[in-house]
């Protein structure tokens, strides 16, 4: 009896312990790490490029095409308006003056003003590339009226020095952009000077200035000497929405001046911009060239602006190429650009007094927004800090 008890208490554990083995739940297969959701690569400019396997899997086994980004619009950008520009970029005009602003106030704070300090003033200005003539006469007049004021206060220091520095820079000098379409007739702006002086960068930057003051405009690319002064405009242009028409390269200047007056006057475009080529050796083939470029506009229509681009850091050797420009083309405003790269901010009153003709914008960086139409008290200040 005993055993079969025990026989019997043997069969249940083992009956309990199969059990037990069978009903244990079995180790899960461990699932994979998930896989980064697959985007397709969307480059800058349009093009979409597949993950690896997508494109290694025949179609039917392509996993369905991810919903698609849409196509980015190029970005209008809204550049800012050109009033008050130069005073927001009075920091760079004053990186790059204040050095001559700073001596000049410091030798007229002198106790004494000797022969030494007055030709020491003098020598200051003259380096800033104001010109002999303009340097001796404010140096003249400042000299008068220190004599005449006895002691000086450095607030009385800096409102002589300013004063004498603005009315040579010519306070009431027209310096108005005419660019205002006349009814349903665009103005036409020319734009010339030697290559590398930055022309090509000011009709993009001029674009912007107007379009930044709600002005629609029309860029023609009249430099055909160089494909890549086209390519410039049309980048510049693209980023305002501003059309840019343009020929091959080697085309007829003056028809590709032509078709974008036309194209301006078609598309009722307030203000049309046209990029002229400078690299010509004789000033006969210049005059021929622009002569012809300037003939077909005003075919048109009449010329409002020709802008000389001259570029500040080139001295008396840009003054020389000014003076042939200014001979083949009636300029009507000078645009100086590279004035943050010189302390010779003195070469505005030197061109317009060379020229006859007003300083109107300033280029003051590579950043599109650094050019700023010119305002002599402004510029003034910024020379001479605050
Ligand atoms: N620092 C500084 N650089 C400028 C300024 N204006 C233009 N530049 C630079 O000067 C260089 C020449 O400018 P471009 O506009 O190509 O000169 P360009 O006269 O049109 O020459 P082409 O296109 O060959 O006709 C570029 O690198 C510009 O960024 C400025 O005000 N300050």
């Amino acid at each position: 009896m005993e055993y079969v008890i025990l026989i019997a208490g043997l069969a249940v554990l083992l009956v309990v312990a199969g059990g037990a083995l069978l009903l244990r739940p079995g180790r899960r297969k461990q699932a994979p790490p998930a896989e980064p959701p697959q985007t397709p690569d969307i480059r800058p400019g349009g093009t979409t490029t597949l993950p690896e396997e997508d494109r290694a899997a025949p179609p039917a086994e392509r996993a369905p095409p991810a919903e698609r980004a849409p196509a980015r619009a190029p970005e209008i950008e809204k550049p800012p308006p050109g009033a008050g520009r130069l005073v927001r970029l009075r920091a760079r005009l004053a990186r790059s003056q204040s050095g001559f602003g700073r001596t000049l106030l410091g030798l007229l704070s002198r106790d004494v003003l000797d022969d030494d300090a007055w030709e020491e003033i003098e020598d200051t200005l003259i380096g800033a590339d104001i010109g002999v003539t303009v340097s001796r006469q404010i140096t003249d007049d400042l000299r008068t009226r220190v004599q005449v004021l006895g002691t000086r206060s450095p607030e009385e220091v800096r409102a002589l020095l300013k004063e004498e520095l603005v009315k040579q820079i010519g306070p009431d000098l027209d310096r108005t952009l005419r660019t205002a379409p006349h009814g349903d007739r665009p103005a036409v702006v020319m734009v010339v000077g030697v290559n590398g002086t930055g022309k090509t960068t000011t009709c993009g930057k001029l674009g912007r200035v107007l379009v930044g003051d709600g002005r629609t405009v029309l860029l023609g690319a009249a430099d055909t000497f160089r494909a890549a002064a086209a390519d410039q405009l049309e980048t510049w242009g693209s980023r305002v929405g501003a059309p840019v028409v343009r020929k091959d390269e080697g085309a007829d200047p003056a028809s590709v001046a032509f078709d974008a007056v036309k194209q301006g006057i078609d598309g009722k475009i307030d203000t049309v911009i046209v990029d002229t080529a400078g690299r010509l050796h004789t000033k006969t083939g210049l005059m021929d060239e622009l002569g012809k470029v300037k003939r077909v506009i005003e075919k048109q229509a009449p010329i409002d602006e020709i802008l000389l681009v001259l570029d500040a850091t080139t001295g008396q050797n840009g003054m020389q190429q000014a003076r042939v420009f200014a001979e083949v083309v009636n300029v009507t405003g000078v645009v100086l650009t590279k004035l943050d790269g010189t302390a010779k901010g003195g070469i505005v009153v030197q061109v317009q007094r060379e020229l006859g003709v007003p300083v109107k914008l300033v280029g003051l960086g590579e950043g599109p927004d650094d050019l700023a139409p010119f305002e002599p008290e402004a510029f003034v200040d910024a020379i001479l800090g605050d």
